[in-house]
């Protein structure tokens, strides 16, 4: 049988060249780490790295390919790679050691400590790693991502002009510090930065941290130039800014009356404050508007065409005085004068009473001798058209003028009546006095002024008296009375004080009485 032997010795010989070990594939072990074309290496999850094995027939390495973060290396079998796998755990000697895993997190820490001893950092670490002196840190956060990246912003701003030194290891600190020195040579040399503008909310928003804002707060502040100015200090002023002795003064009053408003007349009038003798003078006469009833129980009898006997709250005995002295005279008309010339002689005192028209002077005049239908009266502004001389027995003589200001009648004979009165109350012999009707609700006008001059100038006597008080409150008639007498402060012939009557109730009839009573009684005879 040696042909039986030599066969088998020559299929031996041949199934020894025969491959052993898989071509394209070798699994070392279920489970721990295997070897695959483009298959993982390692625990999958461990490694990205991927290991093409080369082997030839006789299951010898011929190369390793190893790819690592999308680099290709090419490790052939020589000490330089057994040393690399010794370092990684996983051959010994060109094999795989059974049961050693390594972290793709040691590996990168070994791998950044090695490239750090050797030189800048290679390869795309991209942001999520950051080099601190001496370790590395794993940055994972997005905010902290941020703030570093704000902060190479900020530099990059601060420091434009500034090249950073590539000195890894201290690389930061350095850039650190010269950026402090850099804003050390602005503060001096004035450099103006865009990051001048960034005030501190806006580093907040940004998310800069507290020594970034820190080194920016140092920069010092612009102090205000602040001049102080005494007010009462007018060293400083300028003679045309009008300041004078009493320039201040002068101006806040014209300031002052500026900011007033002018106040209408009415207005004013309102604002009167009439003195309390006046105010007790119109309750006691019940002067003003008053109801019926109150001016019945006081006495007073509204009905002015009752006899003169009928004079509320008179006795006897006063009665009898004023008919005696005056008013019990009987009253009657004895001359009419449209002309200087056609004047009767003065052989009486005379009183007058002169006022505008309508203003109610006959009225009055009947009011006063309770003799009605002697003294014509009329609604019609301008009845009265001459002056009437009235008798009162043989001791006074009461004159009715004719009215002045508005009436129905032609201009020509306005003014030729204007002008009878101005002259009778200017010329006239034996005049004691002139009682000036003023309407209470309409106030003194402009032809009443005029007359008053007349009057002043003549030295005329004139009393005021103040008409139909019973068309307004009882206040106004004082503040009507006090407004007046303010007026007439500064003339002489003017006699106090001021009468307040009403022809229609009564009211200060009585006093007005005694006041022409009193007027004859002293009044010499011509
Ligand atoms: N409410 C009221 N009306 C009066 C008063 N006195 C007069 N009157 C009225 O006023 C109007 C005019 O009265 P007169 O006495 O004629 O007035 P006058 O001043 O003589 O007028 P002339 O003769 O035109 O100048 C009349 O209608 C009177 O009734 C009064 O005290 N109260
Ligand atoms: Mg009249």
């Amino acid at each position: 049988m040696p042909s039986e032997d030599s066969l088998r010795q020559k299929l031996k010989k041949r199934a020894k060249h025969v491959v052993s070990i898989p071509r394209n594939s070798l699994r070392i072990k279920k489970d721990e780490i295997s070897f695959e074309r483009n298959g993982v290496f390692g625990r999958g999850h461990e490694t990205e790295g991927k290991l093409k094995k080369r082997v030839n027939f006789k299951g010898k390495h011929l190369s390793e390919e190893i790819e690592e973060r999308g680099q290709l290396r090419i490790l052939d079998s020589s000490g330089k790679k057994k040393g690399v796998y010794a370092k990684e755990g996983r051959h010994k000697n060109g094999k795989l050691e059974k049961g050693v895993a390594t972290s793709k997190k040691r590996t990168l820490f070994e791998k950044g400590e090695k490239k750090v001893k050797n030189g800048p950092v290679e390869g795309n670490t991209g942001h999520r790693t950051m080099w601190v002196p001496g370790k590395l840190r794993n940055v994972g956060s997005n905010v902290k991502r941020s703030t570093h990246t704000m902060k190479e912003r900020k530099q990059n701003v601060v420091l434009a002009t500034a090249k950073p030194k590539v000195d890894l290891r201290n690389g930061l600190v350095k850039r650190s510090r010269e950026k402090k020195s850099e804003l050390g040579k602005r503060k001096s040399n004035e450099f103006v930065s865009p990051s001048s503008f960034v005030n501190k909310k806006a580093r907040d928003k940004m998310g800069l941290d507290h020594d970034d804002a820190e080194t920016l707060d140092e920069r010092p502040k612009k102090k205000k130039n602040v001049i102080k100015l005494d007010p009462h200090d007018i060293s400083n002023k300028r003679l045309d800014d009008g300041i004078g002795v009493n320039g201040g003064e002068e101006e806040k009053e014209k300031e002052e009356s500026e900011k007033e408003p002018k106040m209408s007349k009415n207005a004013q009038f309102r604002a009167i404050q009439p003195s309390p003798s006046i105010l007790s003078f119109v309750e006691k006469n019940l002067l003003g508007r008053r109801r019926t009833i109150d001016l019945r129980r006081a006495g007073y009898n509204i009905d002015l065409s009752a006899p003169l006997d009928n004079i509320p709250f008179s006795s006897n005995s006063e009665r009898e005085k004023i008919e005696e002295n005056v008013f019990r005279n009987k009253l009657e008309f004895f001359a009419a004068a449209k002309v200087s010339s056609s004047f009767p002689p003065p052989s009486l005192p005379e009183i007058a009473f002169a006022g505008r028209s309508n203003v109610g002077k006959s009225s009055l005049l009947n009011a006063l001798t309770r003799q009605w239908g002697v003294v014509r009266t009329s609604e019609k502004p301008g009845l009265t058209q001459t002056i009437n001389f009235f008798k009162m027995g043989t001791k006074l003589c009461l004159v009715d003028l004719p009215g002045y200001g508005f009436a129905y009648a032609k201009e020509e004979v306005k003014d030729s009546w204007e002008e009878l009165v101005k002259e009778y109350v200017s010329t006239r012999a034996g005049l004691k006095r002139v009682c000036l009707l003023i309407d209470t609700k309409w106030g003194m006008k402009p032809r009443d002024h005029e007359l008053i001059e007349l009057m002043e100038r003549s030295k005329t006597k004139y009393q005021i008296v103040l008409t139909k008080t019973d068309v307004v409150f009882p206040i106004d008639v004082a503040r009507r009375a006090m407004q007046i007498e303010e007026s007439l402060l500064q003339n002489k012939s003017v006699v106090k004080p001021l009468m307040m009557v009403s022809s229609k109730s009564g009211a200060g009839i009585r006093s007005m009485r005694t006041v022409l009573a009193n007027i004859t009684r002293f009044a010499k005879r011509l």
